[in-house]
């Protein structure tokens, strides 16, 4: 009898589409989880109000935070008020920063991805930058969105793999070259979090937090793109992939 696949939670955007709310994940990173992790994605809508986190991670195997356009409100890690204009997403701040200290004290497997990675810097009490490109001696680390997408989402600048880390470890090369497509990122790294890749201008550009029980790892640049045409990307996802099905064996 073969295994079950694992089903994997995508926290959701809450977007307006016309005049309706609509709950929504964008399609390569439900693409980079059926066709690498092998794996069934549900999009957990952020209705934090009337789902807990147990209600989710009774039920799934794995969590992927995604990247998106908006940026998580400053109050959760005692910012300045954001710029006027600045696109917020609070239902899914509330769905996501309790669901990922759930998931790290469950051990619950946690693949965090741009936003996500900032969310898990946030959750774990860490702060960001929110103008990385203002910062004097920092790179512009935004797409060009007038660009075509493969652009957009092309290699941008490498990043030095911390040296016997987790990533050191899955991927055997001191550097490695990665998309850019953000504008804030993360000023102090949460307690017990450890720089796993860093930019040539000290931004921290992926972490992991040893001490959890489960696998876990953010990344500030996108392996979703393309994820199969791309040797690191599909790593990281059959990886993540692997530790899904794992805790899916072990039926915790
Ligand atoms: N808004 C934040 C987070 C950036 C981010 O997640 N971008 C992804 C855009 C959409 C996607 O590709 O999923 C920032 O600018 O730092």
């Amino acid at each position: 009898m073969t295994d079950r696949k694992p089903l994997i939670a995508i926290p959701a955007d809450a977007r307006m589409l016309g005049a309706h709310l609509f709950h929504a994940a964008a399609e390569k990173y439900l693409r980079a989880v059926t066709e690498v992790v092998q794996g069934v994605p549900v999009i957990i809508p952020a209705m934090a109000q009337w789902l807990s986190c147990d209600d989710v991670l009774d039920r799934v195997d794995g969590i992927l935070l995604p990247g998106s356009p908006s940026n998580i409100e400053p109050h959760h890690y005692n910012g300045s008020p954001s710029a006027e204009g600045t696109l917020h997403d609070p239902a899914r701040d509330a769905l996501s920063l309790p669901l990922i200290q759930a998931a790290l004290a469950r051990g619950t497997p946690l693949f965090a991805i741009c936003r996500g990675l900032q969310e898990m810097n946030v959750a774990l009490g860490g702060s960001l930058h929110q103008r990385v490109h203002e910062l004097p001696g920092m790179q512009d680390h935004r797409e060009d969105p007038e660009q075509p997408l493969d652009i957009q989402y092309g290699p941008a600048h490498e990043v030095e793999i911390a040296p016997g880390g987790l990533l050191a470890d899955l991927l055997d090369q001191p550097r490695i070259l990665v998309n850019s497509l953000h504008w804030q990122g993360i000023n102090r790294l949460a307690p017990g979090a450890r720089a796993e890749a860093v930019a040539d201008d000290g931004l921290v550009e992926a972490f992991a937090v040893p001490s959890a029980p489960g696998f876990n790892l953010a990344v500030q640049w996108h392996p979703e793109w393309n994820a199969t045409a791309n040797p690191v990307s599909t790593k990281l996802f059959e990886t993540f992939g692997d530790a899904c099905r794992a805790r899916m064996r072990s039926g915790a």
